[in-house]
């Protein structure tokens, strides 16, 4: 068995569907492990839990939302305990026929004079309310009566603590299906479920915790052999990014970046990109911009090797003129996009038709949208593409629309372009071609501002030029750039509220974070 902190520290990547968590728990009851026991063992914890945050007698009132499965066996069994404790338990249990267990439960639960009701309205004065109604078991919509009760609480203003999921969320897509809790804290148990990691499940989810019920890892691998979804944690992010340095090497050996960005309309964009790239700890910096901004970008960053280029009437780069003896296959990594406009498409197609691991973000989406993303199969070297929801749609017409279910969409995305794909959002996703995504489980909406993914893009481009002369993986170092690049944002936010995280501001940001994370 493994110490726990190591074991803690795998579970928590792991990412599950409702099938695969069927399965790693059938295998459990299967070597023996009662289900009432489970049952059991989880139902103290979050009691426990519950005490914690709620100690009685600050809360008296607890309303227990009971359904018709072991997710209501659960929520009868912290009843249970809470009774015991001194707090007042009420029962909302709108469905009269119950899974065995949980029947045993409730009838245990009558037996200690704990009122039961069919209706929602008796719990309306509770001071905290917990939802077992479903759990990874909600397999359709939720219809009438429970939709409207449901839909009473969200006129109530009392804490709500969901065992498992919010009820009413789809396990695996974080849909709604008819009407879901909008709950203050989830309480997701033994493996992260996969529906609590879309976008769209984090108006219901409130905080998430893991109730660790001690699941084998061997239970685990069993069912997943290699996790297809991980959850990027700190812990996997600091052991991935190139921190640590051998005490002899050179600045070649840190990777040198080509960052190709910014148009006279667009200057800023190629700064916020060259800011990011520099926090990177890349070892050598160059930056091919338009004539017009090389001064601008020499005087931000006077140790990068700024490359002016000829410009276009409107400003936009017309040709790449990389100083005497140097080509595309010079460096361990480009990096285009940001400010470029579409009148720089000559120049994604020459950097395509090159074989140098590559970033491409903003325009440089735009353009290979309209070149099409077949352009990037006879390509050897990683490409990474770092999309937002539109240029996703655009890129990727015909993949599930990342509204939905981000995991499939971005999955899909990787393996038919066969690059890794970054699709932005309030919970990054990252796949890379073989199927395996990862989600950046925390963020903040203060990074919904311009010129942020532009910092990501010189970030992402300097960590892929590392890992290429380091032998990195490229698609656990774009899930390191999301995980580096959204704590920055959570610091930032931390120290300047959510209206202060401007992506200038944000580039300051990304140095502190890392040394705080790594102490
Ligand atoms: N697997 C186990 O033994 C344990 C699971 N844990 C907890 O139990 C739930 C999963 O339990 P399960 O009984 O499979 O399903 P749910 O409790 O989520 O309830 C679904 C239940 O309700 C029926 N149903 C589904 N959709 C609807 C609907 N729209 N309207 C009405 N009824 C619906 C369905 O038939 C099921 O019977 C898991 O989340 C954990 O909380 C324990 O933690 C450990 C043991
Ligand atoms: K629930």
């Amino acid at each position: 068995m493994l110490p726990d902190r190591s074991r803690r520290k795998q579970i928590e990547q792991v990412v599950v569907t409702a099938e695969q968590m069927r399965q790693i728990e059938a295998r459990i009851f299967a070597a023996g492990m009662p289900v009432a026991a489970l049952m059991e063992k989880v139902g103290i914890s979050i009691a426990r839990r519950v005490q914690t945050l709620y100690p009685y007698p600050q809360v008296r009132r607890v309303g227990v939302l009971v359904g018709p499965g072991h997710n209501g066996g659960d929520a009868l069994v912290v009843a249970r305990e809470l009774h015991f404790q001194g707090y007042e338990v009420l029962i909302y249990r709108p469905i009269a026929k119950l899974k065995e267990l949980t029947n045993q439960h409730a009838q245990y639960a009558e037996s200690l004079g704990i009122p039961h009701f069919e209706a929602i309205a008796p719990l309306q004065d509770c001071d905290l309310l917990i939802d077992g109604l479903f759990g990874f078991g909600m397999e359709r919509q939720i219809t009438e009566p429970i939709a409207s009760d449901i839909h009473q609480l969200d006129r109530w203003s009392m804490p709500i603590l969901s065992i498992d999921l919010p009820s009413g969320l789809h396990t695996d897509t974080g849909e709604v299906l008819g009407k879901a809790v909008k709950a203050t804290r989830t309480f997701c148990l033994g493996l992260w479920k996969q529906g609590l990691l879309q976008d769209r499940a984090l108006e219901y989810i409130g905080t998430v915790e893991l109730i660790d019920f001690d699941i084998p890892t061997a239970d685990i691998h069993a069912v997943l052999e290699a996790p297809k979804v991980k959850r990027v944690t700190s812990d996997l992010a600091i052991a991935t990014l190139p921190l640590t340095r051998p005490p002899v090497t050179h600045k070649y050996k840190q990777g040198h970046l080509l960052l190709i960005c910014g148009s006279r309309r667009y200057a800023g964009g190629a700064l916020l990109t060259a800011l990011g790239a520099r926090a990177s700890g890349v070892g050598m910096l160059s930056i091919a911009v338009p004539e017009s901004l090389k001064p601008l970008l020499n005087a931000q960053l006077p140790e990068a090797l700024v490359v002016g280029c000829p410009e276009t009437d409107n400003g936009a780069i017309a040709q790449l003129d990389l100083p005497e003896g140097t080509d595309l296959e010079s460096f361990q990594a480009i990096a285009c996009g940001p400010g470029l406009t579409l009148e720089a498409t000559p120049i994604i197609q020459g950097v395509l038709n090159n074989d140098c691991p590559l970033v491409l973000d903003a325009d440089g989406l735009n353009i290979l949208a309209i070149l099409g993303t077949q352009k990037l199969s006879r390509r050897s070297s990683p490409t990474v593409l770092t999309p937002h929801a539109g240029e996703f749609k655009r890129l990727f017409p015909d993949a599930p629309s990342p509204m939905q279910d981000r995991i499939s969409a971005v999955r899909e995305a990787a393996q038919t372009s066969k690059a890794v794909v970054l699709l932005k959002g309030a919970r990054t996703a990252i796949a890379n071609p073989s199927g395996q995504v990862w989600i950046n489980p925390e963020s903040t909406p203060a990074l919904a501002r311009g010129g942020s993914g532009d910092v990501l893009t010189g970030l992402l481009g300097g960590l892929l030029a590392q890992a290429t002369a380091q032998h990195i993986s490229v698609d656990a170092i774009a899930a390191c750039a999301a995980w580096w690049h959204s704590q920055a944002g959570i610091l930032a936010e931390r120290e300047r509220t959510q209206i202060g995280v401007d992506a200038f501001t944000l580039t300051q940001f990304l140095i502190p974070v890392l040394h705080q994370s790594v102490g």
